[in-house]
């Protein structure tokens, strides 16, 4: 069994995706929540979290984190076409994550609020074209007719995205169906449950 640490700070943020997948595996690994990174960003390869530690090698970027984790337990698509389908999926996603991010930490009140009101925008434009992607895809999977991390990244960023929209899926039958079928799976439910508030 691989030797397993995927290092992050003790919220969802960056590194939730790769918890997924690996509560979606059942896979054995250390979950370490760092309170000390500023002794810990100069030894960072980007001076950023998250890293996994894997075997002793140490992988950055979350999305590389995640898409590794994903190769390794059979849920990056079958083929290069559905991982590419998959990934087409995953970086709109994360388009979305990183405006929510332009919001959130936005310290003048006034300018959050214009920054909130653009973003309202662009997430219903960009959940509409998440959503017909899916229906062009069959309507219950992102990739391949079958799940795989671009199914568990629509549920955690509609997750990431009820910080500042109270129900993002409401206008959209496809992903919120997708969103529960995701939810309702087994270890993920029980990951849910069980992680740190
Ligand atoms: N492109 C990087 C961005 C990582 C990133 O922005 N990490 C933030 C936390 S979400 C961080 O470490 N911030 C502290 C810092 O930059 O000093 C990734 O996807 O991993």
């Amino acid at each position: 069994m691989a030797d397993i640490k995927l290092t992050y700070f003790n919220v969802t943020g960056r590194a939730e995706i790769s918890r997924l997948i690996l509560a979606y595996a059942n896979t054995k690994y250390i979950d370490d929540r760092t309170s000390k990174f500023q002794s810990l960003k100069p030894t960072l390869p980007y001076g950023q979290l998250p890293v996994l530690s894997y075997n002793g090698v140490t992988i950055a970027q979350s999305m590389t984190i995640a898409r590794f984790l994903a190769n390794e337990i059979g849920l990056a698509g079958r083929n290069n076409l559905e991982k590419a389908e998959a990934d087409e999926i995953v970086d709109a996603l994360v388009d979305l994550q990183n405006s929510g991010y332009g919001v959130m930490f936005c310290k003048d009140p006034e300018k959050k609020d214009e920054l909130l009101e653009e973003f309202k925008v662009k997430a219903k434009t960009g959940l509409t074209q998440l959503e017909s992607r899916l229906k062009s895809r069959g309507g219950q999977y992102f990739a391949g007719n079958q799940l795989t991390w671009a199914d568990l990244q629509l549920f955690n960023i509609l997750e990431f995205l009820k910080a500042l929209l109270p129900a993002p899926a409401e206008n959209f039958p496809l992903l919120k169906n997708l969103e529960t079928r995701v939810g309702d799976l087994p270890n993920i439910r029980r990951w849910i449950e069980k992680r740190p508030k």
